[in-house]
């Protein structure tokens, strides 16, 4: 199963993806999503330059052969380009196997866990009544959960809420990075009301999410984590910045409100302390970031030892690509918690064909061989890419935050 030929389609349907494919000269191909929001032509030169031209005449079939002769030979080890890097070889490998044995993904990975995959929605609000709008219209499409982020008063433009109400949200919204203001005081001194209304409005039963996008420290992180603790989220999502895992020691000493983490780390080692120490409840690293099937599964075992299930990332800016494979392992993982779920755009849909399906607050793994996504080459070449940057984040004072 040697592999012939490799290429990137950097294509924008609403928003820039990078998608690989690799052609075996048996004529079976795998697709894989090498997007990193912001970084897109990062990847590109990475893998355009270093990686594609080594792979041409490689037997596709030694995945682990490749995936280690990506990473122990790369040198520079690790970190989100050379990672999403790997993770697109990764996943286009395990997508040529999958066809080649003529069966889903899923199958190959080890058969069902689960029949369905649990999804949370993006429920967001310019305001708290904005916001509960958006859960009641959630639940009634079947959502068990959800994510509120709602506006903060005397914020001006906060994480996850678009600017005008109704509009979807996409962070990358400027040719170079937008300037954001961020108070943590009015944060944390607003967002106990939000989940104080949705428990008012909607009962105990519905799974409440909400992401922090590390801006807290983490004695800051400790009282939101107390604050929220009659509401029992699902889950609290990146609290503090995490390079320095040590920092959840001191956070989980003072809250049992359950601890995600994971979506910028990029290997299993961001990890270690946070599982053996049993400082987190949720990894949440893409199949798209953390080294695809073949490293992310190995993530997911030694969470498995400390009690700890998965949470994949799954906002648009990662292609139904990242989305199709994460069905067939969420479908398959033992110690599986939930799958973010972000509708793409119509147009997006388009350009990448796709059997996974979403009914009822869940997906439904395809029966495909393969991971069951595909990319509309033709149709790709219509949307041109655009630069498009992730904001930066200041305190009130000037100083450059975290965003
Ligand atoms: O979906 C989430 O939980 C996010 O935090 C989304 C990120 O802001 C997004 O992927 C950045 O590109
Ligand atoms: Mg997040």
């Amino acid at each position: 199963m040697k592999i012939s030929d490799a290429y990137l389609i950097v294509s924008s349907p609403g928003r820039n993806f990078v998608t690989l494919k690799i052609v075996t000269e048996s004529g079976i191909y795998g697709i894989g999503d090498a997007t990193l929001n912001g970084r897109e032509m990062a990847v590109v030169a990475y893998l355009e330059e270093h990686v594609l031209p080594a792979l041409i005449g490689r037997d596709a079939s030694r995945i682990e052969d490749i995936w280690h002769y990506l990473y122990r030979g790369a040198y520079w080890r690790r970190g989100p380009v050379t990672m999403a890097a790997i993770s697109a070889v990764d996943l286009a490998l395990w997508d040529i196997k999958a066809k080649a044995a003529d069966m889903p993904l899923y199958q190959l990975l080890g058969g069902k866990s689960r029949e369905r995959v649990m999804t949370y929605a993006h429920c967001t609000g310019r305001d708290i009544e904005g916001c509960l709008d958006e859960v009641e219209r959630h639940i009634a499409l079947g959502y068990r959960a959800v994510r509120v982020q709602a506006g903060v008063p005397g914020i001006a433009t906060i994480y996850g809420v678009a600017k005008r109400e109704g509009e979807r949200y996409e962070p990358a919204d400027a040719e170079l990075p937008a300037e954001h203001v961020w108070s943590t005081e009015k944060y944390l001194n607003h967002v106990p009301k939000l989940f104080a209304a949705v428990r008012e409005r909607f009962g105990d039963d519905i799974h409440l999410l909400h992401d922090v996008h590390h801006r807290l420290t983490p004695i800051e992180a400790a009282r939101l984590g107390k604050a929220v603790e009659p509401y029992h989220l699902f889950w609290l999502e990146d609290c503090v910045p995490a390079e320095n895992q040590e920092s959840f020691r001191l956070i989980r000493q003072h809250t049992t409100t359950p601890l995600a983490v994971g979506e910028v780390f990029n290997s299993i080692h961001d990890y270690r302390e946070l599982l053996e120490n049993q400082w987190i409840d949720y990894i949440r690293t893409p199949l798209s970031h953390g080294g695809g099937i073949t490293h992310v599964r190995r993530i997911a075992d030694l969470a498995g030892l400390y009690h700890v299930r998965t949470g994949f990332h799954g906002p648009t800016d990662l292609s139904p690509v990242c989305l199709g494979a994460a069905v067939h392992f969420d479908t398959w993982v033992p110690n599986f918690g939930i799958q973010e779920h972000m509708p793409h755009t119509p147009e997006t849909d388009a350009v990448f064909p796709h059997d996974y399906r979403f009914e009822d607050g869940h997906f439904l793994v395809g029966e495909t061989p393969g991971h069951g996504v595909d990319i509309d080459e033709a149709l790709a070449k219509q949307y041109p890419y655009k630069r498009a940057s992730l904001p930066v984040n200041r305190l009130e004072d000037g100083t450059l935050w975290h965003w």
